[in-house]
């Protein structure tokens, strides 16, 4: 508990998002080991075998490519129709899908994501639930997940099982905003024992030095926050994002992925254009979701905006 009240307690005091480092506990070429000797038990089952976080950003580099990553809250408005959310967002051309794990105290969520989680809450979602769902779903994708979670599960569970159970479901990553890098050894040591890549967290205000530290424990790929506060979409993308991602590059060659407050064509292609290797797009999509007339309705809207997020990295 000590360590998740510090967590909580890191965004409060600064309202910031980030992650701090160790050193890597492991080396890439174990790592690679780790990834061709695990098969994913459900990817097997699927037509097309998917691949995780680090491989579709090295596929898509190799075209030329620019990775679309939506984010949806987990049971809202329904766990059936987050089911059928992930099989649009993968039809329509995403490269990883965010899936949010609804939180009680979602402190780095504004809003419209919060609202998402109140009202899957209410709805009775839960871990096992979004788990048995996701168990499903993942064989029907030719994406890979990355699981948005608050450290709260992970406690509850404890590190090893939780990795298990997530990797079971077949997913392939992992979000974690509450924890500090100091605190995320144990962490990062369980995903890649599990074949989980741990994405780590760096914002505007992190320090050089820490940020470097991040860009070498994150693995998947590294998330860049555009701004400081809470997600939400935002009239523009603050252009400071250009030079982070300058200095980012500069101390990795790990693929870096902007998100907070993106939320049109424009933007995507904005952040493409200024050299990010992935954009994440959540709260314009959960709105969408949230806001629809009928979950049906939700689901087409879903498709038309996705398409033209997908389009404007063509
Ligand atoms: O909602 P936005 O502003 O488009 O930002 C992406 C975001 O939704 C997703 O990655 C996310 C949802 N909740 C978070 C909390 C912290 C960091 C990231 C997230």
């Amino acid at each position: 508990m000590a360590s998740f009240l510090k967590a909580t307690h890191f965004i409060h005091s600064n309202n910031k998002l980030e992650n701090h480092a160790f050193p890597h506990s492991y080396n890439n070429t174990q790592r690679l080991k780790i990834s061709t000797s695990v098969k994913p038990p459900m990817a097997a089952l699927s037509t097309t075998p998917t691949v995780g976080l680090s491989e579709t950003f090295t596929r898509l580099k190799q075209q030329g490519k620019v990775a679309l990553i939506p984010y949806i809250t987990a049971g809202d408005p329904d766990m059936s129709t987050t089911a059928e959310a992930l099989k649009v967002l993968d039809r329509c051309g995403s490269d990883i899908i965010e899936l949010g794990v609804p939180y009680s105290d979602p402190l780095a969520d504004g809003p419209v994501i919060q609202a998402a989680a109140t009202r899957s809450l209410s709805r009775g979602t839960n871990f096992a639930k979004v788990l048995s769902m996701l168990k499903d779903v993942v064989p029907q994708l030719s994406c890979p997940i990355a699981l948005f979670t608050y450290y709260n599960p992970i406690l509850k569970r404890g590190t090893e099982r939780f990795m298990a159970t997530v990797r079971d479901a077949g997913v392939h990553g992992l979000v974690v905003p509450d924890v500090p890098l100091e605190e995320t050894e144990i962490l990062r040591k369980e995903a890649a024992r599990h074949n989980i890549e741990l994405v780590l967290l760096t914002t505007p205000t992190t320090p050089t030095i820490r940020m470097k530290a991040i860009t070498e424990a994150s693995e998947g790929f590294v998330y860049l926050v555009s701004s400081i506060g809470v997600t939400g979409a935002r009239e523009s993308v603050s252009s400071k994002v250009q030079s982070l991602l300058i200095d980012i590059k500069e101390a990795t060659s790990k693929p870096v992925a902007v998100g907070f407050g993106i939320s049109k064509p424009e933007h995507v292609k904005q952040v493409a254009r200024w050299g990010a290797d992935g954009v994440i797009v959540g709260s314009a999509m959960v709105r969408i979701l949230g806001e629809a007339k009928s979950p049906e309705e939700g689901l087409k809207e879903l498709e038309v905006f996705v398409t033209s997020l997908k389009s404007a990295l063509s």
